[in-house]
C-alpha cells in the first residue's frame, strides 16, 4: 500500500488512499510506529481518505500516538490538497470529517478550508478555552521566542479543568495589528507541533474578541503563515471560519504492510 508525506505549514501527515478500505486503522501501535521519527516515516499525525456515499471523502484522522483525534485543521487543508492531486474533485470540494461537513477551495498554492462554527469562548479556572473541531487554551504571552512551551503546555494539557480529555494549548503573541506569533503544544503528540490549524483558528478569534483585531487575521508560526477569516456574531458565536495557507506533497513511499 502506497502513502503520501504532506506538510501544511510544516504541520506533517502521512497520507493513505483508502478508498478500499483496506488500510488496519483499528492497529493503534502500527499507527503510531509509522508517525515515528525514529522508527517509521515521521509525522504528526496519519490521515486516510476513505469513501463516503454523499461526500467527495471522509478524513479520518489520527494524532501521533496512533488514536483517533477530533478535528486537524491543517490536515484538513493537507486532505484536501491530496484529494486534488488523486483527481477526487476540481476547484471546490466538500467532504466529511469527526467534526462534520466542510467545504474547500484550492486555489494555486493556497487551500481556504472551511472550519465548524465556534459555539463561544468560555473561561475555565481562569483560563480562555474554545473548541475549534478541537480543544484549545488560547494564552497571550510577550516573550513567545523564549518560552518552555513543552513545559508549561504541559501544565494546562494535563489539568483539572480539561479532564478526561485534555486539551491543546496555544501560546500568542501580538506582532501587529493584524499578526499573531503563535506557537503550539498539541495533545496526541505531546509536543510543539509547528503549527497547528485548528489551534490557529482559536487564536485569531480569541485576538478578535479579547484585542479587536479585525478579520482576517495574519498567523505565524514556527513552519510558516497562515490566515483566518471569520464573521463574529453578536452573541459570542462564530461563523463562516476559514483557515487559509499551503499544502504541499513532500514524497511518496510505499507502507510496510
Ligand atoms: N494539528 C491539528 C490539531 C490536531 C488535534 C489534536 N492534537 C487533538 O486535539 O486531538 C490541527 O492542525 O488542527
Amino acid at each position: 500500500m502506497d502513502f503520501y508525506k504532506y506538510q501544511g505549514t510544516g504541520n506533517d501527515f502521512v497520507l493513505v488512499d483508502d478508498r478500499a478500505g483496506t488500510f488496519p486503522a483499528s492497529d493503534q501501535a502500527f499507527i503510531e510506529r509509522l508517525c515515528h521519527r525514529r522508527f517509521g516515516i515521521g509525522a504528526d499525525g496519519l490521515i486516510l481518505l476513505q469513501n463516503d456515499p454523499e461526500y467527495d471523502f471522509r478524513m479520518v484522522y489520527f494524532n501521533a500516538d496512533g488514536a483517533e483525534g477530533s478535528m486537524c485543521g491543517n490536515g484538513g487543508r493537507c486532505i484536501v490538497r491530496f484529494a486534488h492531486d488523486l483527481g477526487v474533485f476540481e476547484g471546490e470540494t466538500r467532504f466529511m470529517a469527526v467534526d462534520g461537513e466542510h467545504t474547500a477551495l484550492v486555489n494555486e498554492g493556497e487551500i481556504s478550508l472551511k472550519m465548524s462554527n465556534v459555539s463561544g469562548i468560555e473561561q475555565r479556572n481562569g483560563l480562555t478555552f474554545l473548541n475549534t473541531g478541537s480543544p484549545h487554551v488560547v494564552q497571550f504571552v510577550d516573550d513567545l521566542e523564549s518560552l518552555d512551551v513543552v513545559a508549561e503546555g504541559r501544565k494546562i494539557r494535563y489539568s483539572a479543568p480539561f479532564q478526561p480529555g485534555g486539551t491543546n494549548v496555544n501560546f500568542a503573541q501580538v506582532v501587529d495589528e493584524n499578526t499573531l506569533f503563535v506557537r503550539t503544544y498539541e495533545r496526541g503528540v505531546e509536543d510543539e507541533t509547528y503549527s497547528c490549524g485548528t489551534g490557529v483558528t482559536a487564536v485569531a478569534l480569541v485576538a478578535h474578541q479579547q484585542l479587536n483585531t479585525p478579520t482576517p487575521v495574519s498567523i505565524r508560526t514556527i513552519g510558516g503563515n497562515l490566515r483566518v477569516s471569520f464573521t463574529a456574531l453578536a452573541d459570542g458565536r462564530f461563523e463562516a471560519i476559514h483557515l487559509i495557507g499551503p499544502a504541499q506533497r513532500v514524497f511518496t513511499g510505499t507502507l510496510p504492510r
